[in-house]
């Protein structure tokens, strides 16, 4: 973790921010406190910073839900996805402090007075700071149901009159372009674009993260990236899990919404976006938005739909029980797109995401093209891969003479996988490098408005047959639990210039003698 700041060579000055940083006479608040994000993930990530050193001194965290429980309950909730495998009693000790500077209010979610009484208990916290100066974060960890009255209600009874005023709020940012313009309108009544900060865990996570020095700090990548070099690109999510349980929300949103718009977009956004003019974080955003405006909505040619159906003893996605009878949401989406661009003109980006796969992955998969044939027949083409979990890597898949007597080609790879090549980094979770940044001010890993309104843009099209307001929905194509997704996939990507190696290429070790 504390490399997180770090850099060891080649410095990246302007990733400094120039915001105020939230250092001290801070109290963070937990919306939702009872809930699944907060505990899985918004409690950890406060847990990690706070045993790193870089949560704000004298912190203290407020949690907040109508659920009404003792504060023991709350702690045991809030630590209860805090890992410690090995006992480690400074860990343990770490846990006990941290319980200690965390507090809970019940209250509701659409009246002045819970909120008044969250303020009064903010006051008696803050009434102990050295200082008058008292800065507040609010963290929504809420269904989008509740986002604009908690919003209000935060800014009507609970904005500070005497330090920074930030909010944290969680996708989905509404359901289509209209719905995700009044939503973000209504927040706006409240909030400023600055004090506002969109979280999409996506940018938060490492490899992501890495993508911009991958592209720009080196000249090699660079004089590849475009159409003459890249036949087609495939970003690819796969869970190994089904809905189970989650059915309720997920059949109002399906696949696209859950993972394609906002996680998969984000990282095709930064793979495919001009040089920004320096790191800070409207530069950022001014290039990511400048490429997903040359992308046209995506037409429905261009989409493969699926749904997962029992296999291997584990449950369709239709015996769910809180999935509706006979829904015909998609829990598998594969979408290309295409950049009317001059760097990329005519090159297919693949965006593809399931539940209920063979695996768990997520990576971006750039496949070059073929080389000048003559010398060379049947030769594997170069990919490159960014594989953003499990076990981040990089590695690029090469030809290279078969050792021996004679010359022969064989595919190979250059290969950088984080846990051989960094063998005591602490990769931060995501949602500890957002929460951090958050706290710094520095908007470089956050959603801005004008991104999702051109996201919304490509996606709506298609979401709108999908949900079936210009006639009957499609349906999707069942595909076994466990298995790579609809038997159409190979056919889909074949066509778009994809070639699967087929080669006896096994990553990461070729016995040549099997050859
Ligand atoms: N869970 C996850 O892994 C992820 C979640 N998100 C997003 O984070 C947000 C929170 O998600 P998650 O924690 O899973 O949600 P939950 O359903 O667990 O809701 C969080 C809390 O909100 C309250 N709540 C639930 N439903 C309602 C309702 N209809 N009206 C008012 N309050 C309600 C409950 O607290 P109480 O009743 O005590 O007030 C609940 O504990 C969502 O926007 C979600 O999309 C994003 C990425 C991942
Ligand atoms: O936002 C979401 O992301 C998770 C996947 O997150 P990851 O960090 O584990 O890759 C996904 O399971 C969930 O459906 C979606 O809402």
């Amino acid at each position: 973790m504390s490399s997180m700041h770090r850099s060891t060579s080649g410095t990246i000055p302007s990733m400094e921010t120039s915001h105020d940083e939230l250092k001290d006479n801070t109290v963070i608040v937990v919306f939702g406190a009872s809930g699944d994000l907060a505990k899985k993930k918004t409690y950890p990530a406060l847990f990690g910073l706070y045993r790193n050193g870089y949560l704000p001194k004298d912190v203290h965290i407020v949690g907040y839900a109508r659920t009404k429980m003792d504060e023991a309950e709350y702690h045991k909730r809030a630590t209860s996805y805090i890992k410690n495998p090995d006992n480690d009693p400074e860990v343990s000790a770490k846990v006990e402090e941290f319980k200690k500077l965390s507090t809970y209010i019940s209250g509701g979610y659409e009246d002045s007075p819970s909120f008044q009484n969250l303020t009064k208990h903010l006051e008696s916290i803050e009434s102990k700071y050295p200082s008058k100066e008292a800065n507040r974060l609010f963290y929504l960890a809420l269904p989008p149901s509740v986002f604009v009255p908690v919003a209000k209600h935060v800014k009507e009874s609970c904005y500070s009159a005497n330090g920074i005023n930030r909010i944290i709020v969680e996708k989905p940012f509404g359901k289509d372009l209209q719905s995700c313009r009044d939503l973000l309108g209504s927040l706006k009544q409240s909030w400023t674009e600055d004090e506002t900060f969109r979280i999409d865990h996506y940018l938060g996570k490492e490899m992501v993260k890495n993508l911009l020095v991958l592209r720009f700090a080196n000249i090699a990548m660079g004089a590849a990236w475009d159409k003459n070099s890249i036949s087609n690109v495939q970003i690819t999510f796969k869970e190994p899990f089904g809905t189970e349980g989650r059915g309720g929300y997920f059949d109002e949103f399906g696949i696209i919404r859950d993972v394609l718009q906002n996680h998969l977009l984000q990282v095709l956004s930064i793979l495919t976006m001009e040089r920004p003019v320096s790191f800070a974080a409207e530069d950022i955003r001014d290039e990511k938005v400048k490429v997903l405006r040359a992308i046209p909505p995506i037409e429905r040619k261009d989409t493969l739909l699926g749904q997962y159906v029992s296999a291997n003893g584990k449950p369709g996605y239709l015996d769910d029980d809180t999935v509706p009878k006979g829904s015909v949401c998609p829990t598998f989406a594969a979408t290309v797109l295409w950049i009317n661009n001059e760097r990329w003109e005519g090159v297919p980006f693949v965006l593809k995401a399931g539940k209920a796969l063979n695996e768990a992955k997520v990576e971006i998969r750039v496949q070059f093209k073929d080389v000048t044939q003559g010398i060379f027949k049947d030769i594997s083409r170069n990919e490159l891969v960014m594989r953003i979990q499990p076990s981040e890597a990089v590695y690029l898949k090469l030809n290279t003479k078969t050792p021996g007597l004679y010359t022969r080609a064989l595919p190979t790879e250059m290969d950088l996988t984080y846990k051989r090549r960094f063998s005591d980094a602490k990769i931060p979770e995501a949602y500890e490098a957002l929460i951090l940044d958050a706290l710094k001010g520095d908007h470089s890993n956050f959603v801005r408005d004008d991104e999702l309104d051109v996201a919304w843009k490509i996606f709506t099209p298609i979401l709108h047959w999908i949900d079936g307001v210009e006639g009957p929905r499609p349906r999707p194509s069942p595909y076994p639990y466990g298995s790579r997704g609809p038997k159409e996939l190979d056919d889909f990507i074949g066509k778009l210039g994809y070639k699967r190696s087929t080669d006896g290429y096994n990553w990461p070790v070729t016995s040549i003698s099997n050859l």
